[in-house]
């Protein structure tokens, strides 16, 4: 675990990491961290061209015909521009620059599930290391210089996501909606999420299936009261309607951008802006329709006591995805919040294409700005 949350800050502060392979030792790189030296560097230490791994939706978008969740290598030219590279990771001007199927190696895929993990663009340049150099970088491993990542521990990526979060603190917060309010912290096993559940009422007088709202963090929206979205309103109405329901909780879940992070949703926003709907844009950045994870959130709720609840949500999935998990929900109640001109088109993506129940507040079609 100390590794794997090394491996993120690394990756995240531009570094790169060892990948210790017996058959394929290379280094790899995040691309949104690259620059001209850094670029350099890799090349030094290899003879074979680099490749850019990219996720399969990346791939699709950049019009490979490939199958599956697996990542693409691709293989570069000898002097691939920096300009050229975030163009392939990033939708840019380079889908004619399409650049030939390299081989995979066996760390791939958990490369790039790595690169998801530290929220950065799923997209990395990989440098296999040449023969004469590999005592340099052992050397550099030894010095401290260079984290090496061997092929167990990177394997470990996913199957860690199942591990529970920790109950940290607590504390007495009244609210706006709800006088009685508390907020528990619980910390991820890798350290870095955070999510919160606000204890809304007296658990010892809850009802048998108490309201719970499992709320994505969304800053413009929640903080800053974003137009683009419904998520500001969804929140302080959910607080008010568990309130009403005689109590329950709002579990606040670092999930922001549905599981990508802020700067990626941002990406995601500017994308939006030049046509892309909210899924297309997500995909040309590489991301599936929704990344965000369940399991930590059951057992947030396990550590709560509660084995069944009503959810406040639109969204088919969560109730799914809470079964799934082994918890029983016994009723859903609509969380809405206002239509207006900016968040028409995502609403209507939400209901079109990802089967949000919105019908209520989706009159009509509205252009987006
Ligand atoms: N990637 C991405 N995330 C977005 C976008 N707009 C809002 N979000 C995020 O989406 C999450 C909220 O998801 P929603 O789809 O609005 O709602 P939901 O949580 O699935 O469903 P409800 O329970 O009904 O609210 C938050 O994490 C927001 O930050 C966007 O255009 N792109
Ligand atoms: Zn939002």
């Amino acid at each position: 675990m100390q590794r794997i949350r090394r491996a993120l800050a690394e990756l995240r502060s531009g570094e790169p990491l060892f990948l210790s392979d017996e058959r394929d030792p290379s280094l790899i790189l995040a691309v949104e961290t690259l620059n001209a030296n850094r670029l350099e560097m890799l090349k030094a230490f290899t003879e074979k061209p680099l490749r850019l791994l990219v996720t399969a939706h990346r791939a699709r978008s950049l019009g490979y015909a490939t199958e599956g969740d697996g990542p693409v290598a691709l293989s570069l030219a000898d002097t691939p521009n920096i300009e050229a590279l975030a163009g392939l990771c990033c939708a840019g001007t380079a889908k004619n620059q399409i650049a030939p199927i390299a081989h995979l190696h066996l760390m791939d895929t958990a490369a790039i599930a790595l690169a998801r993990r530290a929220r950065l663009l799923p997209c990395l340049i990989s440098a296999s290391i040449a023969p004469q150099y590999t005592a340099i970088v052992a050397q550099q491993v030894i010095d401290g210089e260079l984290l090496s990542v061997p092929r167990p521990l990177l394997q470990q990526i996913n199957a860690q996501t199942t591990e529970k979060p920790e109950r940290i603190s607590e504390a007495r917060v009244p609210l706006s909606e709800s006088e009685e309010a508390r907020f528990v912290l619980y910390r991820e096993p890798d350290g870095l999420g955070e999510h919160v559940a606000v204890i809304v009422g007296n658990p010892n007088e809850w009802p048998d299936a108490p309201a719970v709202r499992l709320h994505s963090a969304c800053l413009t929206g929640d903080l800053f009261g974003s137009l683009r979205c419904d998520c500001g309103e969804q929140l302080r109405r959910g607080v008010a309607g568990i309130a009403a329901a005689g109590g329950g909780v709002l579990l606040y879940l670092d999930q922001e951008g549905r599981g990508i992070g802020l700067a990626n949703k941002l990406r995601a926003y500017a994308l939006q802006d030049s046509g892309y709907d909210t899924i297309d844009a997500d995909a040309e950045l590489g991301f599936g329709d929704d990344e965000r994870q369940y399991e930590g959130t059951a057992a947030i709720l396990q550590d709560l006591g509660i084995k069944q609840l009503t959810l406040f949500t639109n969204n088919p999935a969560k109730i799914n995805a809470l079964e799934a998990a082994g918890i029983s929900v016994k009723g859903r109640e609509a969380v809405l919040g206002e239509l207006n001109h900016h968040n028409a088109r995502y609403l209507n993506a939400k209901s079109d294409r990802a089967g949000h129940l919105l019908d209520e507040i989706l009159i009509e079609d509205q252009p987006s700005r």
